[in-house]
């Protein structure tokens, strides 16, 4: 027997146990002195029970219990404590105030996720009271118990969803679109924005793929695209002001600006950045939302919002706030500024990508400015240190991994490589070079054989470099398929009989055609794209600064796809 704790989990040993059991303390005094009682919930919850609350912030482990019920284990405490105020507490009159320290659980959901699958929350809820003078309140609350938990530099985006959810409600756009620009604002995609913002007849809009706005006044349009880059301090709550006063949606500003000058006035106004991109949090937040970040860390430290809808879908509506910030990110986080308090500004950390791409990346970065000495022949070195830049070089495929763990701040890779890892990342720009497709492809006079083949078995083998790319497009297609995995050559496994179709990467069409393969249908279109961290970017104003002069240069690279390609995803 190998007696080791499940991957993901841990013992906590009794040096840790202590500071921790501090930190907690510590910070349920602060709540408990601002008049916030303590709760408990259960560690278990019925899986549509939590489902009703909206989007889950993580995949909960779920099991059928012996009365067929299927459980989760709680992934987050707020879906829980709105479950409870609708139907425990209903009659209570408010407002309630509560604090809570609680194990959350967390499956893995891909291979690289390192992320601990158990994290301890420390945070509140307030219940049944709405407006300015409660959201900094808790905005308040939270800078004040990280700082507690020993983090000292950290930034707070802030932002609040009335605006977007306005501009979207007031615009007169189809409903796919809106959905799509949701969909755009919560993975931080903003070249897939751009896309579904773009001007009829630009060239980004040449490349849209996306669904159309329909009869949206192009003004709203304009001003959702450009919501997502607004960040700063009181010249960004006025330029989103500027924004979206003449299209009648600036309602909730005012209320986001008591809130502001209420934080200010409490000292806290260096600490906040004002970024509409912080709207990426899930999709139950109803005004204010916010997150905390640390310089030292890839990961964010906590993050909370006002939630004024969740609680009706248990019972009655009642406004309700919160935050909730991980003790362990905090430690961590803690943990490695100390080390490096008083380092002067360290490099920023740049993934370049090996192969195919290398030498258009690097020229990218040097059009941009950066001194990319030594880059372009590195030898057997896997980092090359310039004045103000670490490159990290990395494969293609690998670098949104190292971006979305924090051990790079910023880098370049395809989409496609983007869309396998499914990495969190904030994907920036489209820097519109390493054009290529991917298709489904088979052996040239095949195709009756393999749908016949593929009718009496129900499935069909696909032979793929990108398994998840590959399930994706089936999925959505309604057919089911057996993915053999292999890492490249991949057009030999319908010649050998390894699989009767391949997804794979077509530029030119040579190989296809060289080993008489044909394309049966595209799955989608790549460019390369500069992405960054998103704790980085609220961290660190070079890479916004990096961003912008890349996005300048990138209508100089042309994308040109084969004849017949549609446009990059
Ligand atoms: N014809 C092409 N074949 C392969 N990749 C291409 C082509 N054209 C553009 N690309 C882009 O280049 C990336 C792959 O680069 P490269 O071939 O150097 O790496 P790889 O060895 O296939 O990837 P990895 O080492 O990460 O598995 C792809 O992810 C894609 O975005
Ligand atoms: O349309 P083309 O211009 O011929 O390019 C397509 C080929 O390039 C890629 O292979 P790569 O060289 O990266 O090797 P791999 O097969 O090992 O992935 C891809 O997998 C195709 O085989």
């Amino acid at each position: 027997m190998n007696a080791v704790t499940p991957s993901g989990f841990r013992d906590v040993l009794a040096e840790e146990a202590l500071a921790r059991e501090g930190v907690t303390r510590a910070v349920q005094d602060l709540f408990a002195s601002r008049g916030y009682l303590p709760i408990e919930t259960p560690t278990l919850e019925v899986m549509d029970v939590m489902r009703a609350g909206g989007r889950m912030p993580a995949s909960p482990f779920k099991f059928f219990d012996s009365h067929d019920d299927l459980l989760a284990m709680r992934p987050d405490v707020t879906l829980q404590i709105a479950r409870m105020c609708a139907t425990r507490l209903a009659g209570e009159p408010g407002p309630l105030r509560f604090r809570y320290t609680q194990r959350v659980f967390r499956e893995a959901e891909s291979d690289n996720q390192v992320q601990a699958r158990e994290l301890t929350q420390c945070g509140v809820e307030c219940i049944g009271a709405a407006g300015a003078a409660v959201d900094a309140e808790i905005v308040a609350l939270l800078t004040e118990a990280l700082a507690l938990a020993g983090v000292g530099r950290f930034v707070l985006g802030l932002a609040t969803v009335g605006v977007l959810r306005a501009l979207l409600e007031r615009s007169g756009a189809a409903e796919p679109w809106k959905a799509a620009v949701l969909d755009a604002y919560h993975d931080s995609d903003f070249v897939a924005l751009d896309r579904l913002c773009a001007a009829p007849g630009t060239a980004a809009a040449a490349d849209a793929e996306s669904p159309d706005p329909g009869c949206a006044a192009p003004a709203y349009v304009d001003a959702i695209r450009h919501l997502a880059r607004i960040r700063g301090g009181q010249d960004a709550i006025d330029a989103v002001r500027a924004l979206a006063a003449p299209l009648g949606c600036a309602a909730d500003l005012d209320e986001f600006q008591d809130t502001y000058d209420r934080l200010v006035a409490a000292g806290l106004g260096e600490r906040i950045l004002v970024d509409f991109s912080v709207i990426s949090s899930f999709n139950y937040y109803t005004g204010i939302v916010f997150e905390a970040v640390s310089p030292y860390l890839g990961t964010p430290l906590g993050s909370g919002g006002r939630y004024d809808r969740m609680i009706g879908t248990y019972g009655a509506d009642r406004p309700a706030a919160g935050f909730a910030f991980c003790l362990e990110q905090a430690a961590t986080a803690a943990a490695a500024e100390a080390q490096r308090v008083g380092d002067a500004r360290r490099p920023l950390r740049i993934a370049v990508p090996k192969g195919s791409l290398n030498a258009d990346a690097i020229a990218c970065l040097a059009e941009a400015g950066l001194d990319v000495t030594g880059l372009a022949n590195p030898g057997r070195a896997l980092v090359i240190s310039n004045p103000g830049v670490d490159y990290i070089i990395v494969r293609p495929s690998d670098a949104p991994v190292f971006v979305a763990l924090g051990a790079a701040d910023c880098g370049i890779c395809g989409k496609d490589s983007l869309l396998e890892v499914g990495a969190d990342v904030v994907e920036l720009v489209d820097l519109r070079f390493g054009g290529c497709r991917f298709v489904v492809a088979e052996a040239a006079g095949t195709t009756a054989a393999i749908e016949e083949r593929c009718r009496k078995l129900g499935s069909m083998r696909i032979a793929t470099k990108y398994p998840s790319i590959t399930r994706a497009h089936f999925a959505r297609r309604g057919t089911q398929v057996e993915i053999v995995y292999l890492h490249g050559n991949i057009e030999l496994a319908p010649m050998v009989g390894l699989a009767e179709r391949i997804v794979d990467i077509t530029a030119t069409g040579t190989t296809l055609a060289e080993n008489n393969l044909e394309i049966v249908e595209e799955v989608l279109a790549s460019t390369a794209r500069f992405f960054a961290n998103g704790c980085a970017m609220r961290t660190d104003d070079r890479i916004v600064a990096l961003a912008r002069i890349l996005a300048a240069n990138a209508p100089k690279h042309t994308y040109a796809p084969i004849a017949g390609a549609t446009q990059p995803a």
